[in-house]
């Protein structure tokens, strides 16, 4: 997709099957005509997103997103809209959600979730450098295209450090302690999440999940995780590193990349 802005229609592209589903519309595989490009088209209901008052969730979601560019973050190469409908204009991640990886493999190797660690840390660093704050890392919000991992999703995306509160919607498992006490917070809300993210990564499942989400508040509040035994020494302590209740002291993003854990399986992935 080139650079320069143009106005893009819906009669510019072929759609495709449908790639994924979402609380406002779908996305679409597409192929541009002219130039036979393969994207993801994010098609998004007007009437649905006024009512649920989204629409400026949706501007800072492009804005943001429209800007970055960087290896692992997904682009976005540009946006439209007709009477009815809002359509993003994705990158196409050839493998899909690692969400749906995660499910089939059940949990990921050490060396296969410190690989994907490192991916996503490469692309936090680059947003916490344009002071943006993803706020909402899982692994639906990941995707893989050809081992490539690519953030998506900036719709909870926000420039920092802020109080806005995020309305609490899909899993609890990501909140911080910092979300759950309704404290100020900054990016270092991405330095637990990434925490959470490499021990679901390892174990299968996130590490306060609960039955009920008054017990998840009460396990994130608390700390309260245990960490299966077949789990290495330097995993467990990686882990423990970012899941601080106090956000300064979790591991910045260059400590995390000179972390042994990761030392040990980037030279093994050579
Ligand atoms: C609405 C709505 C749905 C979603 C979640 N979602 C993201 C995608 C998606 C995007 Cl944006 C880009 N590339 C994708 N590749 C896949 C895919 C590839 N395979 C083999 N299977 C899938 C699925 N999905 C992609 C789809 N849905 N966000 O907002």
């Amino acid at each position: 997709m080139s650079n320069e802005p143009r106005i893009w229609t819906l009669q510019d592209f072929e759609i495709g099957k449908a790639l994924g589903k979402g609380k406002f519309g779908h996305v679409y595989l597409a192929r541009e005509k002219r130039t036979h490009y393969i994207v993801a088209l994010k098609m998004l209901s007007k009437r649905q997103l006024l009512e649920s008052r989204m629409e400026r969730q949706l501007r800072r979601e492009i804005e943001i997103q429209s800007h970055l560019k960087h290896p692992n973050i997904l682009r976005l190469f540009g946006y439209f809209w007709d009477e009815k409908r809002i359509y993003l204009i994705l990158e196409y991640a050839p493998n899909g959600e690692l969400f749906n990886e995660l499910r089939i493999e059940r949990k990921f190797s050490e060396p296969k979730s410190a690989n994907y660690i490192e991916q996503v840390i490469n692309a936090l660093m680059c947003l916490h450098e344009n002071n943006i704050i993803h706020r909402d890392i899982k692994p639906e919000n990941l995707l893989n295209s050809c081992g490539v991992i690519k953030i998506s999703d900036f719709g909870w995306s926000v420039h920092a450090p802020t109080t806005r509160r995020k309305t609490l919607c899909g899993t609890l498992d990501y909140l911080p302690p910092e979300m759950v006490c309704r404290e100020e917070y900054d990016e270092f809300i991405d330095h637990w999440a990434l925490g959470v993210l490499t021990y679901e990564f390892l174990v299968g499942e996130p590490p306060f999940e609960s039955r009920e989400p008054r017990e998840t508040y009460r396990r994130i509040e608390g700390l309260q995780y245990n960490v299966p035994s077949h789990i290495s020494e330097e995993a467990r302590d990686f882990i423990s590193k970012l899941l601080k209740r106090n956000p300064y002291e979790r591991m910045s993003l260059e400590e995390a990349l000179e972390h042994p854990w990761l030392v040990k399986h980037r030279n093994s992935m050579v």
